[in-house]
Parts: structure tokens; C-alpha cells; sequence
């Protein structure tokens, strides 16, 4: 990615002692769809805020195409804007408040209808621009917010939790709409949200972060199946996190077996080991690398979550296809291949 259209440099937040941010590195290509992503707490509406100008960094820089805009206040950075609160105005019309950033930028009237209209027919609401917005549904009006935003054809389009209030069914047509408009629309888009299965399917580079530091940040695929650190591991899908032990050359200690896994760690290292729950095929007793016993199993609709005591430790296991009854205490075999398994330094 070689046309960095934003360029978040060295930026660390301080509120009184605490330290919201750490030494916050990121380059935003243009047109590119980035999400924060982290738990509560981890400093991701406080790094859009400091992108917005809400809030200023105690250190570091932001430049937009090669210009430092970081004494920049928020309107004349010319972004655009949807919060989970939406500030949606409700007794103007969705027209009026699809045009009020149009106004203040004192576009003239036939400018705005036309574009008005425009947007009103790219979030399909074509027939609703004279309601008032306290008429609306809660997915037709993140709609409004988004072409509001979208309307003054912002140089970065940020959002924070847009789609958390929604149920959900609608959250999950809501990303698939705003991810194919902001491809329409080429706008560099930065969106903070909680929600990892949201963040993986909306991200072109996946940023995640905990305690105010980017912990690993890239293709979502990749993040998700080479992971940085445990944490990731952890916090991206259904992960088991091991402790192990290398004994030699590409022998690691797990869950009470030995198993050969070349893995660049010294002998007698203790490390930790993350596993993914949807890698581990369910085998009968004898056919897999390791042997466990059936502690619990639940249907989860379209998988099957099975909790698998082996060697002291408790495996989380997910299998898509129905593997028949296997009751509770009933040995089984689990099988992995090396591959599946992430090995860190403890
Ligand atoms: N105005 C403020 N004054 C003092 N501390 C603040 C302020 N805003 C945020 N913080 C602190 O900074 C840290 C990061 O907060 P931030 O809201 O950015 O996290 P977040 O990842 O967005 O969390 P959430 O998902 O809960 O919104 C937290 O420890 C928070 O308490």
C-alpha cells in the first residue's frame, strides 16, 4: 500500500495519569476500509476522536496527504461522521438532514436536491426524503445517517459503533450495504467496533488493540490465522490457549502428549499455544493425536461445540457436521495437524 492517504504518527493520549494511548503507529491507504477493533477500554474511540480533532493527542502527529492536520479543528477537517448515537436531527425531514452539511458548505439549492436524491436512491430509500426522521425504522435511519455523512463527499469517512444498536439480522445487512457503498464511493473509511465477526468481514486492514497499544494490524485472514501474540489469538473467533513446553528439536509438550511441532524455541522453553476450536476433528478413541473425554456438548445450530477434557487441560472443540451421539464421559480422539497450532513464548 504505497498511497498513504492518513498517516497516524507516534500519537500517545494521556487523560490526567492515565494513558488511553501508546505510541500509535498506523498508515491508512487511500481508499482503504480500516477497523479498531478491541475490547471496552482498549483506546479505540479515543484514537477516532483524536482522527475526528474531538480530542487532541498528547504527543505524535496526523498527516492527510503529506499535511499535518493536527491543530486541525473538527469542521475543517472535512470528514464525515456517524456515531452509534447518530445526532440524526428527528423533526427535520430525512431530506433536510441529508443536506445539512451541503447547507452549511452553502451549496445552492438544486445542487443539494440533486444530490439529495442521489444519495437517497444509493441507500435505497428513494421514496422518503419529505418524513420526518422520528418516522423511521432504526435501519432506515443509520441509512440516513451514513448519506448524511456520505453527502459532502467527506476525505475520510469515520464510524464509531455504527450498527451496534441494530438487531442482529439488520446489523448483519447493514454491513454488507455499507461495505459495498464504501466501495462504491472509494471513501477512506475508518470504523471502531467491538464486534469481531463485524470487523472481519468489513476490513480491508484489521487493527487490533488492547490497553491503548495496536497489538497486531493487517489482512483480517491473515490476523486471524497468524495471530501475534495470544490475545489475538484469543480474541478473534473460538481459540484454545495451551501452555506447553519444548523439549528438543521440534518437540513440543501438550496437554500431556508429545507432539512434533518445529517450532524456533529453545529446549526446556515453556510457551503458550494457541489451538482454534474449528481445527480439531473429532476421530473415535483410538484415531487421533491425542485422546480426551466428552464433558459437554451443545448445538450451536450451524456447529456443534464440544467441551474435551485431555491431559488436565479442557478443550474447546467446534465440528460442522453432525458426528453422531457420543455421550458424556465416552473417550474420543482429537486430531490436528501441526499447522493449526500458533506457538508463542510464554
Ligand atoms: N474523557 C476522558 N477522561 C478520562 N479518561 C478517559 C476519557 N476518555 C477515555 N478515557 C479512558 O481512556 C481509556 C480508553 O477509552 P476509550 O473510550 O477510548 O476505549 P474504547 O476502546 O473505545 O472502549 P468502549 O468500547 O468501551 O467505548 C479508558 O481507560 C477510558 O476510561
Amino acid at each position: 500500500m504505497s498511497d498513504t492517504h492518513l498517516h497516524i504518527n507516534g500519537v500517545n493520549k494521556f487523560f490526567g495519569q492515565t494513558q488511553a494511548l501508546t505510541d500509535i503507529d498506523l498508515k491508512v491507504a487511500r481508499g482503504e476500509f480500516v477497523c479498531l477493533l478491541g475490547p471496552s477500554g482498549c483506546g479505540k474511540t479515543t484514537l477516532l476522536r483524536i482522527i475526528a480533532g474531538f480530542e487532541g493527542a498528547s504527543s505524535g502527529s496526523l498527516q492527510l496527504d503529506g499535511t499535518d492536520i493536527s491543530a486541525l479543528s473538527p469542521d475543517k477537517r472535512g470528514f464525515g461522521m456517524v456515531f452509534q448515537s447518530l445526532a440524526l436531527f428527528p423533526h427535520m425531514s430525512v431530506a433536510d438532514n441529508i443536506a445539512y452539511g451541503l447547507k452549511l458548505r452553502k451549496a445552492s439549492r438544486a445542487e443539494r436536491r440533486s444530490r439529495v436524491e442521489e444519495l437517497l436512491n444509493v441507500i435505497q430509500l428513494p421514496h422518503i426524503a419529505d418524513r420526518p426522521v422520528s418516522a423511521l425504522s432504526g435501519g432506515q435511519r443509520q441509512r440516513v445517517a451514513i448519506a448524511r455523512a456520505l453527502a459532502v463527499r467527506p476525505k475520510l469517512f469515520l464510524l464509531d459503533e455504527p450498527l451496534s444498536a441494530l438487531d442482529a439480522k439488520l446489523r448483519d445487512a447493514m454491513q454488507v450495504e455499507l461495505r459495498q457503498l464504501q466501495r462504491q464511493f472509494g471513501v477512506t473509511t475508518i470504523l471502531v467496533t467491538h464486534d469481531q465477526t463485524e470487523a472481519m468481514m468489513l476490513a480491508d486492514n484489521l487493527v487490533v488493540m488492547k490497553d491503548g497499544v495496536i497489538r497486531q494490524s493487517g489482512n483480517p485472514s491473515k490476523v486471524y490465522r497468524r495471530p501475534a501474540d495470544p490475545f489475538v489469538a484469543d480474541f478473534l473467533g473460538s481459540a484454545n490457549i495451551l501452555d506447553g513446553q519444548v523439549l528438543g528439536d521440534g518437540v513440543l509438550r501438550l496437554m500431556g502428549h508429545d507432539l512434533a511441532v518445529p517450532a524456533p524455541f529453545l529446549r526446556g522453553s515453556k510457551v503458550r499455544v494457541a489451538l482454534r476450536s474449528e481445527d480439531i476433528t473429532l476421530r473415535p478413541e483410538t484415531g487421533g493425536v491425542l485422546t480426551g473425554t466428552v464433558e459437554f456438548v451443545r448445538d450451536l445450530g450451524s456447529q456443534t461445540e464440544w467441551i474435551i477434557a485431555s491431559g488436565g487441560d479442557t478443550l474447546r472443540v467446534r465440528t460442522g457436521r453432525e458426528i453422531g451421539a457420543v455421550p458424556i464421559g465416552q473417550k474420543i480422539g482429537l486430531d490436528f495437524s501441526a499447522d493449526a497450532l500458533s506457538v508463542f513464548p510464554a
